[in-house]
């Protein structure tokens, strides 16, 4: 991907012993996330169903946005499409200016792989991988050396503070300790885009104050933009803006 001057990839500096360190990034108004008209019709055979009908929204760059609304309403299935994973019946998205409905199967698994990280409720990581090498892994698939890759790695898990427990396995952690390790893995790569769904679901409340800590960090001092789904309030004090979903449709507030 060739880096934009509002790419928060661009502000990648190599300080302190060739470890690379984010330098934040001032605040623009730079869209980093659009969609236009999208519309999503599931089909079952001769069943369909309207999930999501002609939204539209913009997500400047370093905000954190959340989707909320009622279970069905559509959240999971706008955050697939604006992440790339799920190509609308009809619509466009906008990801770091670039029209994502328009590339290639191939060109958009490149561009997923670049510029967004994924972080997930259940937190996905390899249970028979320890807590470094399930980042240090994440970096490799995007294409790190296997000696810079353990580095940055290490570099990762100290911003979220479990360089402690780098050696542990998933099983060896708690709920909010895993999510961490996820939060890094999310970061392998230096993404621009951070996507969750329901990152502080399954967390009691002391971990999850301590990842929503996290991610108001990344968007407000390290300018990555920050779009998740959630049931959690607590989450709607560190956000820029609330995006209410219901039966598909994006209430206007
Ligand atoms: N593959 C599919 N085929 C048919 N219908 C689907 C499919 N995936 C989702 N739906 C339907 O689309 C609607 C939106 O689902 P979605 O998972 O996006 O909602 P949600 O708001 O994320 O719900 P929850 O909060 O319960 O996770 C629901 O009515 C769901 O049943």
């Amino acid at each position: 991907m060739t880096a934009s001057p509002t790419n928060p990839r661009t502000t990648l500096s190599v300080v302190r012993s060739h470890v690379p360190i984010l330098r934040p990034t001032p605040a623009t108004e730079t869209v980093a996330i659009a969609a236009h008209h999208i519309n999503m019709v599931y089909k079952n055979g001769a069943e369909s169903f309207q999930a999501l009908t002609d939204i539209n929204l913009q997500v400047p760059q370093g905000n954190i946005q959340l989707l909320m609304g009622p279970s069905g309403s559509g959240k999971t299935t706008l955050l697939s499409i604006l992440a790339g994973i799920l190509t609308p019946t009809s619509g466009s998205v906008h990801l770091l200016q670039q029209d994502i409905t328009r590339l290639s199967r191939k060109a958009l698994s490149q561009f997923r792989l670049q510029n967004i990280g994924f972080i997930f409720q259940g937190f996905n990581l390899f249970p028979a991988l320890t807590a470094l090498e399930n980042v240090e892994l994440a970096m490799q698939v995007k294409g790190t050396s296997r000696r810079t890759a353990r580095t940055e790695a290490l570099e990762l898990l100290g911003e979220v503070g479990m360089v402690e427990k780098a050696g542990s396995l998933p099983k060896q952690l708690s709920g909010g300790q895993k999510q961490r390790v996820a939060i890094a893995r999310a970061l392998a790569g230096n993404p621009p885009l951070i996507m969750a769904d329901e990152p502080t679901a399954a967390l009691d409340s002391y971990s999850g104050h301590a990842v929503i800590e996290l991610l108001r960090k990344l968007a407000k001092e390290r300018g990555r933009t920050v779009l998740m789904v959630t049931h959690d309030s607590r989450i709607m004090d560190v956000a820029d803006r609330v995006l209410h979903l219901e039966d598909g449709i994006l209430q206007t507030n």
